[in-house]
């Protein structure tokens, strides 16, 4: 059999599946290896629990052969799979990726596109190499367009994820240094995350720019790309102006593009905050426009719009509030959120609990140094750190608490001492520091 016969079987049935925990009734099973598990080893727990057909790649017994699908490489299948579908869909696809704020972008777009079309998105972070293919292959006849996050931490992942969903309009949030180990410096991440410039260039796709971004605008200059630009300081076509920020970013817009002019009637009251979330609502605002979707529609799904999983979120406990931004760190990420922190004016005290960033290769010693002489040139009340990369530097910052690990800090009862503060917490997902929010008044 081969792909055309496996559609049909994914036509009748609609659904796929990768987990035999999770099978819901009627799909085909994907049997993938991955580092714990060999999943055609689930093959046959999968059609006990109702799955119409198994896509396996290796042999299994006790399973009839008209449920069996046999292929060479069962991951390799389901992008084919997925690839073949997208082919069949006649509705713009919105391919996102960039350093940082992929999925905070990718969310707010599709709450502005949802306000006209049956808009699919991918859901939470499923972005890479299986992620892609399983959106692509939740995307039904009835969605009117469809955004896909990209996700990579080396070179060629974006050109296969590219090839596999085929978007007809791209968009890179911005250019940082986030897994520099497995793009292996900054050229790397440039050229990594600019191979859906290359996409949309050989496709003869549309881009929307960060006009702020330099990097980003020599990277379409040197392709000869003209996109649709949005940006707070240089010309674009989309121009946003910063109203305040403290914490809620508040902003106007103004919408230019083909002899035709919007612009926001009142200024849009956010509730994220963050200098880098407004480029990441500029964005969307930028993108609401060029698809049409009215002011009104466009500034009420901004408002709207919560964000969650740890990612920017204030929350008020009994005597502290806590900007919580613990989903992920790098050092773009990093600085940008110790900076947006250090700019707010707030009543309470200032104070910051810090992790160490992940996957940052041979630079890491020196990138952690740079954000403790960061913390060390701003006036906080009082800086926390924690993990072994930034407790290598203990030595040197005698102003600062070092902890080697979130339980050291966490047995040491500091946290329950701290009252009326304002508290950044963030740092890598390994080190989830969002579990320290129990141990905080
Ligand atoms: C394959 C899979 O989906 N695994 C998920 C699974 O892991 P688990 O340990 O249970 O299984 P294995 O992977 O070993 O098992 C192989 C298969 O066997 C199935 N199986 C197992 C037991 C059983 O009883 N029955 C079974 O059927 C099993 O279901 C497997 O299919 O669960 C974990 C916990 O939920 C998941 O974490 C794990 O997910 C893996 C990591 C995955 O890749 N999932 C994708 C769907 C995805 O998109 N995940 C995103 C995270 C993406 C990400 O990290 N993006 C990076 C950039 C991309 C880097 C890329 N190069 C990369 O390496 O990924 C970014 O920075 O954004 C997500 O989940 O959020
Ligand atoms: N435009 C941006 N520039 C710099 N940092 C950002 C930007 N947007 C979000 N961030 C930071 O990145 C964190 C994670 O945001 P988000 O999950 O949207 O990024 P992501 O690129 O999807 O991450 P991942 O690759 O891990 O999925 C936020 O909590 C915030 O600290
Ligand atoms: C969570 C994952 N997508 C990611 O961003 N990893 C980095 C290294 C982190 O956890 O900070």
């Amino acid at each position: 059999m081969n792909i055309t016969d496996l559609y049909q079987i994914f036509k009748e049935s609609g659904k796929v599946s990768t987990d035999s925990r999770k099978i819901e009734k009627g799909s085909i099973f994907f049997a993938l290896k991955g580092e714990n598990f060999n999943g055609n080893q689930y093959a046959k727990v999968a059609i006990e629990k109702g799955a119409s057909y198994v896509v396996i790649d290796e042999l299994v017994n006790d399973i009839p052969l008209e449920k069996m699908f046999k292929v060479d490489n069962v991951l390799s299948s389901l992008q084919q799979l997925a690839h073949y579908h997208r082919k069949t869909l006649n509705i713009p696809i919105i391919g996102i990726t960039g350093s940082n704020g992929k999925t905070t972008t990718k969310e707010l777009l599709a709450a502005v596109l949802n306000k006209k079309y049956n808009t699919f998105f991918t859901k939470g972070n499923l972005n890479n190499h299986i992620g892609v293919p399983l959106s692509l292959l939740s995307i039904t006849k009835a969605h009117e367009m469809a955004i896909i996050e990209m996700g990579a931490n080396h070179l060629g992942e974006i050109a296969d994820l590219c090839e596999i969903s085929q978007p007809n309009f791209g968009l890179i949030t911005n250019i940082g240094k986030a897994h520099l180990e497995g793009f292996g410096g900054v050229k790397g991440i440039i050229k990594g995350k600019g191979e859906l410039y290359d996409f949309i260039k050989n496709t003869n796709g549309q881009l929307f720019i960060n006009a702020d971004s330099p990097t980003l605008c020599q990277m379409a200059k040197e392709r000869q790309l003209i996109g649709i630009t949005y940006g707070q300081h240089a010309q674009a076509h989309l121009e946003g102006s910063l109203e305040s920020s403290n914490p809620f970013i508040t902003f106007i817009w103004n919408w230019s593009f083909n002899g035709e002019a919007t612009k926001s009637e009142k200024p849009i009251t956010s509730q994220l905050f963050g200098s880098y979330n407004y480029d990441n609502m500029l964005a969307a605002v930028c993108v609401g426009n060029y698809f049409k979707v009215n002011e009104q529609d466009i500034n009420n799904a901004l408002s709207d719009y919560q964000s969650e999983m740890n990612r920017s979120q204030i929350l008020e406990k009994e005597s502290n509030t806590i900007y919580l931004d613990a989903y992920n760190a790098n050092p773009t990420s990093m600085q940008a959120a110790i900076l947006s922190f250090n700019q707010l004016v707030l009543k309470k005290s200032k104070l910051a609990i810090i992790g160490d960033m992940f996957e940052l290769g041979k630079d890491s010693s020196d990138e952690h140094l740079a954000i403790l002489e960061l913390l060390k040139n701003i006036t906080l009340k009082s800086v926390i750190l924690i993990g072994s990369n930034f407790y290598a530097h203990k030595l040197s910052y005698p102003e600062f608490h070092f902890y080697e690990s979130r339980m050291d800090l966490e047995k040491d009862k500091t946290l329950l001492e701290i009252e009326k503060s304002a508290i950044l917490i963030k740092g890598s997902r390994g080190v989830a520091l969002e579990k320290l929010l129990d141990h905080i008044s």
